[in-house]
């Protein structure tokens, strides 16, 4: 298994996958391990071009992204599982809501859109990226991914995801704007047949409120919660997000189904 990640949490209990966003690693989910491994298997994984995971040999695209997190549950021996991402693994969600839903019991979609930005965008980035390295998009990523007063309050956590962002792998960061670059799944939302939280955060400059209202306009399962957040809400308000996401998760019989089972 070429895919880098992690299992935490009970062996026994229903899986639940995490994706992370573009520039960031699987350690942005640690502020919901605690209250998730105690309902769920945890499975932890870096997008491509992150962390340890590689870029394929062909350009990257989200069908590629979506394709490998099939390949985990086939790596773990898991049927159907439960997912949740922010972002780009957000996309990957929907992207595997429309194209195997028979592999999910449900998805939660965070901080994202069917089509995020614009291609000129995701080619101008990653034009940058191959020829100044990552510094310069790690200094302007705090202002895309956090309100001001959040910075202000929290310059060490900031200061962290941007250094970790700073020292990552440029061709992998630039690899996954190609991908971004071409991703256009608005006409894919009415073909998303299972259920979807979709969560928003009301002060999100990069995948707005609107997108997200657009996801449920047009998904036939879908439901939007607005966070009082910016664009890495999971960050900004970890006790609300990973309430609303164990709420959502639990209506979907999660955890029936582990209560269920004997040990
Ligand atoms: O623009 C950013 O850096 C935020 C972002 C867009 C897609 C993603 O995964 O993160």
């Amino acid at each position: 298994m070429e895919i880098d990640y992690r299992l935490d949490g009970p062996e026994q209990a229903p899986l639940l996958v995490l994706s992370n966003s573009l520039g960031t690693t699987y350690s942005l989910w640690q502020p919901q391990m605690a209250a998730l491994t105690a309902h769920f298997r945890v499975l932890r994984y870096n997008q491509r071009g992150h962390g340890a995971t590689p870029l394929p040999a062909e350009p990257l695209t989200l069908a590629q992204l979506g394709d490998d997190v099939i390949a985990l549950l086939n790596h773990v021996g898991v049927e159907r599982a439960y997912f949740c991402g922010i972002s780009m693994g957000g996309l990957t969600g929907m992207w595997l809501n429309r194209y195997a839903p028979s592999r999910f019991h449900a998805f939660a979609v965070a901080n994202t859109a069917a089509r995020i930005g614009s291609r000129e965008g995701w080619q101008a980035r990653a034009e940058t990226v191959r020829t100044q390295g990552l510094k310069p998009v790690a200094e302007a990523s705090p202002a895309r991914w956090f309100s001001a007063a959040f910075i202000q309050r929290h310059p060490d956590q900031v200061n962290a995801l941007a250094s970790a962002l700073a020292a990552a792998d440029a061709e992998g960061y630039a690899a996954c704007c190609g991908a971004l670059a071409a991703a256009d799944l608005r006409s894919a939302l009415p073909a998303m047949v299972r259920p979807m939280l979709v969560l928003a955060g009301q002060d999100d400059p990069v995948t707005t409120v609107q997108d997200a209202t657009e996801i449920v306009r047009h998904a036939p399962d879908a439901e939007l919660h607005i966070l009082p957040a910016s664009h890495l809400s999971n960050i900004a308000v970890p006790e609300a997000f990973t309430a609303r996401l164990l709420h959502f998760l639990q209506r979907q019989g999660a955890a029936d189904e582990y209560s269920n089972r004997t040990y």
